[in-house]
């Protein structure tokens, strides 16, 4: 079952690995390269594993009409979709820049390559695994070219149905085996109803040999740590320095001390999931030894006499004696030695 996959340099996915949690800076930089190198440190303090951009190369995500769509709302940087898009966008330059800078700070630079010759440019700048944005996760093409560039992949799914995952799977999986797909819902922010967790355990069953994650545009935290709980293996969160500033992605986007805080509970839940073996632990023996019931005598017991189960009952005893989960094993032995109503049954008493 290859369930983990390293998808950076050193660093595991999957399996009982720690979550690897990607901070989506997307385009919450608004187009200023300080703001970004802010956010990638953000990033780094609060102990995400990437900081993580979103490059197009415009001229081949969109056509000529879509560029030239207006784009009228609060969030907008620009008259048409085109000019809003090309104030986000950072050259190819700054990205050097931006990953020079990751690595100064000692964080991994991610980015989204949102059409076939921005996935080219993330190669040629030596990005360590592809994320595919929900946006492309349909676009059979463009899953084959990222594949073939033999780097690891972090495919999401919001927008699409079961029946193209599985297209998207079956694409993926002979060129390149090294990839995990995330259940996400593109909304921004995304209401509780929309989310759909369960999907992630649906995930787990179509695709068992592939780790599973969750990309989230909800508020808050809870919802991301459900995710940790159902089994997801990498997370992505946007994140920003104001939720109130202008954009379509700040309101949905984590602030740097829920991101802190955020990542402190993962840790926590992670922690918490532990062992698949039910036993009794070690930390439980104090209280089993004060609270933990034994099999005591309903009656005085004589020695030698076959017992019935209406001269046992349960009670927490001094001494501890025989479980009480094995007492239908006692019916028809023998003591040793008599027991008086109310004392312990012990296992070494027995005949
Ligand atoms: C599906 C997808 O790509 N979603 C991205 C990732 O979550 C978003 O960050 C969009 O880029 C963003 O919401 C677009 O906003 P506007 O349209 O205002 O530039
Ligand atoms: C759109 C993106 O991500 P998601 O679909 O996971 O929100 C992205 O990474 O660019």
């Amino acid at each position: 079952m290859p369930l983990e996959f390293e998808l950076a340099p050193g660093r595991m996915i999957g399996g009982d690995h720690p979550c690897f949690f990607i901070a989506e800076i997307g385009q919450n930089h608004q187009g200023d390269i300080n703001i970004a190198k802010q956010m990638i440190k953000v990033a780094k303090d609060a102990g995400a594993d990437c900081a993580k951009f979103q490059k197009s190369e415009l001229e081949f995500k969109f056509n000529k009409a879509a560029l030239e769509r207006p784009y009228t709302t609060k969030n907008s940087w620009g008259v048409t979709y085109g000019e809003h898009k090309r104030h986000l966008e950072f050259s190819h330059e700054q990205y050097q820049e931006l990953k020079a800078y990751a690595e100064s700070v000692g964080i991994l630079l991610g980015a989204s390559g949102m059409d076939e010759k921005a996935i080219d440019f993330l190669d040629e700048l030596g990005i360590a695994f592809l994320k595919v944005g929900s946006g492309d996760t349909n676009n059979l093409p463009y899953l084959e070219h990222a594949a073939k560039k033999g780097r690891p992949m972090v495919i999401s799914s919001g927008m699409q149905t079961m029946d193209t995952m599985k297209k998207v799977y079956n694409t993926v999986k002979p060129i390149n085996d090294k990839f995990c797909i995330l259940q996400c819902t593109s909304a921004y922010p995304l209401e509780p109803e929309d989310v759909h967790l369960n999907i992630i355990k649906e995930y787990q069953k179509e695709f068992p040999d592939i780790p599973i994650g969750y990309s989230g545009h909800e508020n808050g935290m809870s919802i991301t740590l459900a995710a940790v709980a159902m089994g997801a293996k990498v997370l992505e969160r946007h994140i920003t320095l104001d939720k109130t500033w202008k954009g379509s992605d700040h309101s949905a986007s984590l602030e740097p001390s829920e991101l802190k805080e955020l990542i402190s509970q993962i840790r926590i839940v992670e922690r918490a999931m532990g062992s698949r073996v039910k036993k009794m632990r070690s930390c439980e023996l104090f209280t089993h030894q004060k609270l933990g019931k034994s099999v005591v005598a309903a009656k005085d017991i004589p020695a030698d006499t076959a017992m019935t189960l209406d001269m046992l009952t349960v009670k927490v005893a001094e001494p501890k004696g025989y479980p009480p989960e094995k007492i239908f094993d006692l019916i028809g032995k023998k003591l040793k030695k008599g027991v008086e109503n109310d004392d312990s049954v012990t296992e070494d008493n027995l005949q």
